[in-house]
């Protein structure tokens, strides 16, 4: 079975909060994330100090019309990201024209993986609802899923509860980044649809994404550590 490897949130406006995380972490997680409360607070040039020579997951969920969406993209590209992502809710014209922006302005050998967001794991049945849609969360994953790899994602987010059920529509081709993720017995926060490491391991995951759990930890890099541990033996 292929490994599942740990992406750590460095969520923070602080940029020697997530200088201090990056370097603990060094070693112990194998990717780095980078999402909206980082980018908007230290700006592109501290996303790329904290980037060196590390693997970068830049999360910034773009979700607009396909050409501003197609344009951000083509922005981000000096970055030097390995994954990124967009709304799979922004429809497939707009998956598309990221895909060819994709394409066209990164070099063919440092081409990031393009992840489409599916349904936000902070979201349970009540909150799709609350949002027009009737279909349960694995319903609108899986119809998300299906279209956004249709159109060219590389990936898709989702959360563990949705891994099977996307791994027997989709197969074993796309990527699965998995957050929602909370070692047994941890505070769910806000997130919903939540399971441990060893469970989204052993569903399939490629990726799982763990924020909190690891950065409210006293010791970050031990807490990425037993992660790690949970993910080998799962
Ligand atoms: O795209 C994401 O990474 C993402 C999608 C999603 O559906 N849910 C989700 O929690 N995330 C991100 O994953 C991280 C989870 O953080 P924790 O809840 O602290 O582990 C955050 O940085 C979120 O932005």
């Amino acid at each position: 079975m292929k490994r599942t490897r740990l992406i750590t949130a460095l969520d923070t406006q602080n940029i020697d909060q997530a200088r201090e995380w990056a370097r603990a972490l060094d070693g112990h997680t194998d990717a780095i994330k980078l999402g909206m409360e980082f980018t908007y607070a230290c700006g592109l040039p501290a996303v790329a100090e904290i980037a060196r020579d590390r693997s970068l997951f830049l999360d910034l969920k773009l979700h607009d019309i396909p050409n501003t969406v197609a344009k951000g993209l083509t922005s981000l590209a000096p970055l030097g990201a390995s994954l990124l992502t967009v709304h799979a809710s922004g429809g497939s014209a707009m998956l598309q024209a990221a895909r060819a922006a994709i394409d066209e302005a990164y070099p063919e050998a440092r081409r990031p993986c393009l992840l489409a967001v599916t349904v936000l794991t902070s979201l349970d049945q009540q909150g799709l609802h609350e949002i027009g849609i009737d279909a349960t969360p694995r319903e609108q994953v899986v119809r998300l899923g299906h279209m956004a790899i249709a159109v060219g994602a590389d990936g898709l987010v989702c959360s563990a509860e949705e891994i099977a059920p996307l791994r027997d529509a989709l197969g074993d081709k796309p990527v699965l980044v998995v957050p929602g993720i909370r070692p047994a017995g941890a505070s769910a926060d806000d997130q919903k649809r939540i399971m441990t490491p060893a469970q989204a391991a052993q569903a399939g995951a490629d990726w799982i994404v763990v924020g909190r759990p690891i950065t409210r930890a006293h010791n970050p890099a031990q807490a990425a550590a037993a992660i790690q541990d949970e993910l080998r033996n799962a």
